[in-house]
């Protein structure tokens, strides 16, 4: 896969192995109509997951959508999604046409402050195959990303610009967790978007 090309690598974007980061993905202009619209029309839930066997309240809000089987069990909250939102629609196909992929489901996460989290993790289920590709989107606050090797535990920050691209691919997720922390300093709110292709394991 190729996302940059020689005369147009934005500033300040990286790229690193199996992940790449393009902060000029979005006008700062659409970025704005892309975060009202998220905010304003998804369905955002604050779910309950399992951690260690006792039930916790998600420090963000979320919504799932997708394609009708794109089922998916997140932290061990297994999530239907809800039928496509045009908003939505627009920017995966962006994605799909640039990274030359597809995707058939979204997690969206909305950081209403700087207390609103997620913690370290890897994106790593059964259902979204050995090598996913994950497209991550970012609208609003800019917020920092960490990403931490396993072994090593060397680590890279990134800050997460609105209207930036994100991708995920390769080993990353066997290899690598990723957070987007808390922050002491009061914050505006951010919307997250992570498109996924999901294997529907129980068909195949
Ligand atoms: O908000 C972010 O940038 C990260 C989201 C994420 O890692 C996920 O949805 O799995
Ligand atoms: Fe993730």
């Amino acid at each position: 896969m190729k996302l940059f090309h020689k005369n147009d690598t934005p500033p300040e974007s990286y790229c690193q192995g199996d992940l790449l980061y393009w902060p000029g993905f979005y006008s700062n202009q659409q970025a704005n109509e892309f975060y009202s619209a998220c905010v304003e029309q998804l369905e955002w839930r604050q779910e309950q997951i399992k951690m260690f066997g006792k039930q916790v309240t998600i420090p963000r809000l979320q919504a799932w959508y997708g394609d009708a089987d794109a089922k998916y069990k997140y932290s061990g909250l297994p999530l239907t999604p809800l039928p496509w939102h045009e908003t939505l629609l627009t920017i995966k196909e962006h994605c799909q046409k640039q990274l030359n992929t597809h995707f058939n489901s979204v997690l969206a996460n909305y950081y209403r402050d700087n207390n609103d989290s997620m913690g370290w993790h890897s994106d790593n289920e059964k259902q979204l195959g050995l090598q996913p590709t994950i497209a991550s989107l970012s609208f609003g606050q800019e917020r920092k990303f960490c990403v931490k090797h396993k072994c090593s535990g060397e680590k890279i920050n990134l800050t997460l610009q609105s209207g930036s691209l994100l991708v995920m691919q390769g080993d990353l997720q066997q290899n690598w967790q990723h957070a987007l922390p808390k922050s002491t300093k009061p914050l505006q709110g951010r919307v997250n978007l992570t498109f996924r292709n999901i294997h529907n394991l129980e068909s195949s």
